[in-house]
């Protein structure tokens, strides 16, 4: 038996929260990106995570985001770990000092092992698709065969999961991890309830099977 971890991202209520931990995520995710749609205040944040139980990871995700800004973050929220989605390199997210993971955004051109190598301090690499001029959480899938078997990172894969598709993913890709934001949800940035249960328990489910 091996155990998928589950992260449910782009939490911006503390009811949703509550809702994932009690479903049995294992982490969740805080979009600190003032572009995107499920984008929370440090105020807002701050006040989700103080509230949450231990042994839950709380994650901040950011895309490109100026270092004085990420500092007033860091600062003010007690992240666990750091989420670059942007354009960062390995020495930008190295900067900061805390444990972060990548995600790389796969196209079929690219040579995704050559990608993940090139964050050799990641804790894991978060695999998503690429839409052009859209950073994530655009709630597409992309062609999971493009993962390869081995990489030198654990895997969190995300986008485009759903209750219905994440037991045929993590079949295919066997990841460490899965990640969901728009699959779960009943609006942008508000989650649903009953999803996010139905997701917990196929990744459950799926991983009793591996
Ligand atoms: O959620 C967003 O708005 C977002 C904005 C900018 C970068 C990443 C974003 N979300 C992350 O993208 C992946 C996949 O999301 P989805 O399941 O396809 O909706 C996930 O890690 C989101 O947290």
């Amino acid at each position: 038996m091996s155990v998928v971890r589950c992260k449910i991202c782009g939490i911006t209520r503390l009811e949703d929260a509550l809702a994932a931990v009690a479903a049995g995520a294992d982490a969740i995710g805080l979009v600190f990106y003032e572009r995107s749609p499920r984008a929370v205040s440090i105020e807002q944040a701050r006040a989700i995570v103080t509230a949450l139980p231990p042994f839950v990871t709380t994650v901040g995700l950011f895309v490109d985001m100026p270092r004085a800004e990420m500092d007033e973050v860091l600062a003010a929220v007690p992240l666990d770990l750091l989420q670059f989605h942007g354009d960062e390199s390995a020495a930008d997210c190295e900067a900061v000092g805390r444990p972060y993971i990548k995600a790389l955004r796969v196209r079929a051109q690219d040579d995704v092992t050559a990608l993940v190598d090139a964050y050799p301090g990641a804790r894991a690499v978060l695999l998503d698709t690429f839409v052009e001029g859209v950073p994530g959480g655009t709630g597409q899938a992309f062609d999971w065969s493009l993962v390869p078997v081995q990489l030198s990172k654990p895997v969190i894969l995300a986008g485009g999961l759903t209750p219905e598709n994440v037991t045929a993913a993590i079949a295919q890709v066997r990841p460490y991890a899965v990640d969901v934001s728009g699959g779960v949800e009943a609006g942008k940035g508000i989650k649903d309830a009953a999803r996010v249960k139905d997701f917990v328990r196929a990744v459950r489910a799926v991983g009793d099977l591996m």
